[in-house]
């Protein structure tokens, strides 16, 4: 891919700086203004998301407490998706597995999501200039869109109960692999660059180390291993989400 796609400081347009958040607990407002964030969920919320819009689904509304969801549960074309702690939340139509959703008509529906840390993590962040949702399944197109927006950018690792989870730091790596493949002058953080340099030293092994991460055993001992195999279809899905007007819609 050509280095000057997206523009480079040759061109009069400034480099862009790249940072990470390791998780929610870490992002501070300075991490948000002005800036595009991509909020990063592999396991499994922004897969979820992603999945939902590449099957047709109109919007995606993210809600941060089970009692918001409920709100939405005469709605009509409306589904209810949410778990706590890796299970489904009673009453609902799904939990937070992508898997799942392959076998649901989402098609021109609307889904009320919350989760315990994905949802969490995009309404933090959703004063952001742009929040686009980010995952390995759409790794490279989210990427290329937030090069679009020229802005500079913060990725926002969701994590898990606050703390760093390692498939959304390998996720956070590759994704400023592929920054710096398609740009050049860029400023990544000492952080950014630590993150950059983990995915390219175990890029072979990517799919073993988030296997033994701490979210990826929490499915294995819940028996939703499908979800897990699922979600590591890097770039299988060639759209975005980003947050507008409190919902989620699909950029392609
Ligand atoms: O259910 C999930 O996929 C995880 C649960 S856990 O807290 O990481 O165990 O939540 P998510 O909000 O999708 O990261």
């Amino acid at each position: 891919m050509d280095k000057n796609l997206y523009g480079s400081k040759k061109d009069g347009r400034g480099s862009m700086k790249i940072d990470v958040a390791l998780s929610t607990s870490y992002l501070k407002q300075e991490d948000i203004h002005n800036k595009t964030v991509i909020v990063i969920d592999t396991l499994r919320t922004g897969s979820t998301i992603i999945t939902a819009l590449h099957k047709g689904a109109a919007k995606i509304i993210p809600v941060e407490t089970i009692g918001q969801a409920l709100h939405y549960f005469h709605h009509e074309d409306t589904y209810l998706c949410g778990e706590r702690f890796c299970k489904k939340v009673n009453g609902f139509d799904l939990g937070s597995s992508p898997f799942n959703l392959l076998s649901l008509d989402t098609h021109n529906k609307t889904l009320i999501i919350t989760s315990t840390n994905g949802t969490k993590a995009i309404l933090k962040a959703r004063k952001a200039s742009h929040l686009l949702v980010g995952c390995l399944l759409n790794a490279q197109h989210c990427i290329e869109h937030a090069l679009n927006l020229k802005k500079d950018i913060t990725l926002l690792c969701a994590g898990s109960r606050g703390e760093f989870a390692l498939e959304d730091g390998l996720t956070a790596g590759y994704m400023l692999h592929l920054l710096k493949q398609f740009k050049e002058n860029l400023q990544l953080t000492d952080l950014a660059q630590m993150l950059r340099i983990g995915y390219e030293e175990n890029k072979e092994m990517l799919n073993t180390l988030v296997q033994t991460g701490s979210t990826a055993l929490r499915l294995l001992e819940t028996d939703q291993e499908d979800d897990l195999h699922y979600c590591l279809q890097m770039n299988s899905v060639p759209l975005t989400g980003i947050y507008q007007g409190e919902e989620i819609v699909a950029l392609k």
